[in-house]
């Protein structure tokens, strides 16, 4: 039972944990239409109440600080919930090729909504550029990131990446291959650590079956 006196103590170690926070109070996490931010005053209170729900002390030192550091790697872990992908994509400029583009082994760590754990793994992006047109390298990367730091499922995950070539790069065609390990089925539930999930969005041109083949064939290379 929850009594006048723990929330009193409840609303100090919230204010102790706000005042020593190095982030500022008001979230810069705002979603471009303004209709979304991120609650840091709400997460911490939320972290507060899951630790007391899990038979913890909140306010025993080693817990005193923790709903505030999870206030602040929430801004981390679900920060691409606030971009999207024209960030990374918008920047291109033009080649003389029309050629392939593979990056592969893109090192992408998310959170699987139904449990809210991590899942990760290596993306792989293929594309095929339109009229010479390309991005950055580390704009793909980038553009993993916009999708992977939400609360995701791997499909979703890969057909978004696989969406964003085709809208905003205008990519002719593309293949996004998703690896990944989920701390949800190793370490809780079902436990299979050795369990890896593959996925794969393909799109435009790329459905070719030579050109699909000659992307599969880069990316088992490694
Ligand atoms: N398709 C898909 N499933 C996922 C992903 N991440 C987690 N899951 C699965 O989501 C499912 C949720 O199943 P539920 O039966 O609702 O939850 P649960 O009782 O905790 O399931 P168990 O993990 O089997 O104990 C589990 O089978 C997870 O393995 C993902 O990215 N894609
Ligand atoms: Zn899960």
């Amino acid at each position: 039972m929850v009594t006048q006196n723990d929330d009193v103590a409840r609303e100090t170690a919230i204010e102790t944990a706000t005042e020593a926070a190095s982030a500022p109070e008001t979230s810069d996490l705002v979603s471009a239409d303004g209709s979304r931010h991120y609650d840091e005053e709400g997460v911490r209170r939320a972290v507060y109440d899951f630790l007391v729900a899990i038979g913890e002390d909140p306010q025993r030192e080693g817990l005193l600080d923790t709903p505030d550091r999870i206030a602040r790697a929430g801004k981390e872990l679900f920060g691409g919930l606030y971009k999207s992908p024209q960030e990374p994509l918008s920047r291109q400029f033009k080649t003389d090729t029309d050629e392939m583009v593979l990056v592969r082994d893109i090192e992408l760590y998310s959170v699987c909504e139904h449990h809210l754990m991590p899942f990760h793994g290596v993306a792989h992006i293929a594309y095929i550029p339109s009229n010479g047109m390309v991005v950055g390298l580390s704009k793909l990367a980038r553009l993993v990131e916009v999708y992977a730091r939400r609360p995701q499922v791997q499909e979703r995950l890969t057909k978004q990446i696989a969406d964003a070539l085709m809208t905003e790069l205008g990519a002719k065609g593309c293949l996004v291959v998703i690896d990944c390990e989920h701390l949800c089925m190793s370490m809780r539930g079902v436990k299979k650590s050795q369990a890896r999930t593959t996925t794969s969005a393909v799109r435009g041109i790329m459905k070719n079956a030579a050109t699909r083949a000659e992307a599969m064939q880069l990316i088992c290379r490694g």
